[in-house]
């Protein structure tokens, strides 16, 4: 495996965002008993247990690339656009997002795991798969064997590859969906909930339904 959840294991993590998905993200810290420094986020009223608010994003900047370790607490329900602006910005102003495996996923030797990447707890990721950075694997989702998960794209919970599945990057499958083995599924692509897909999905759109079908609109 070639991720970098242990590389900087004892530094302070702080964390981006405050919404449901930074729960996950702050839980996730727990089990691996990485130390928070605090969450950043626009405003004091929301609360993450035991986690201090250490301001807006302006705090950033007093954050020294190389003093802390940052956490993408900003997720997407099928448009990762403001993930991706923000990971972005936060690796080209040189923060570490260390990638980020739930101690009770369960990853394949040999996987490749890009920084950023976020693997939730109770996912199954096999031999291997490819996984480019900031992509979320989420919570029991299953990608099995040789699957190429593009940077930025996000296989919601319970969604299943099959085998040799593509996730272009940017992409979005969603909760519950199956990928039947081989399938690409394009660039920016989104395939909603409950779909099963059996044909490729070109780059940018949106598919649906048993099989899955191009949505109307
Ligand atoms: C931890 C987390 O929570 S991570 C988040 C995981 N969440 C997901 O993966 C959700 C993915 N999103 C979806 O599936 C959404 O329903 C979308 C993006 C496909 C559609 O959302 P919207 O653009 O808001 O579409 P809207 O709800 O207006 O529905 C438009 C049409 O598509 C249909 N439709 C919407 N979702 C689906 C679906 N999953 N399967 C089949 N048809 C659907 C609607 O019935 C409606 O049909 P109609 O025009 O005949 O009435």
């Amino acid at each position: 495996m070639t991720h970098q959840a242990g590389d900087t294991a004892e530094r302070d993590v702080v964390l981006i965002g405050a919404g449901g998905h930074a729960h996950v993200v702050a839980d996730m810290l727990a089990a691996l008993g990485r130390p928070v420094r605090g969450f950043i986020a626009p405003t004091d009223s929301t609360v993450i247990e035991g986690i201090d608010w250490l301001g807006t994003d302006d705090v950033l900047a007093e954050i020294l690339p190389g003093t802390a370790d940052l956490a993408m607490g900003v997720g997407s329900a099928g448009d990762v656009s403001l993930r991706r602006r923000m990971f972005d910005g936060l690796h080209w102003a040189g923060h570490l997002l260390p990638a980020l495996v739930h101690p009770a996923a369960a990853v394949s030797g040999g996987v490749s795991i890009a920084p950023g990447v976020q693997v939730m707890l109770g996912a199954c990721v096999q031999a291997g798969v490819e996984i480019g950075c900031n992509a979320i694997i989420n919570t029991g989702a299953i990608v099995d064997h040789d699957c190429r998960i593009g940077d930025h794209a996000h296989v919601a919970p319970g969604a299943v590859l099959c085998g040799d599945v593509t996730v272009g990057d940017g992409a979005h499958v969603g909760a519950g969906a199956r990928v039947i083995q081989g399938i690409s599924i394009g660039e920016d692509a989104l395939v909603a909930a409950g779909a099963v897909v059996i044909s490729d999905v070109a780059p940018g759109a949106r598919v649906a339904g048993v099989p899955a079908k191009e949505m109307r609109g």
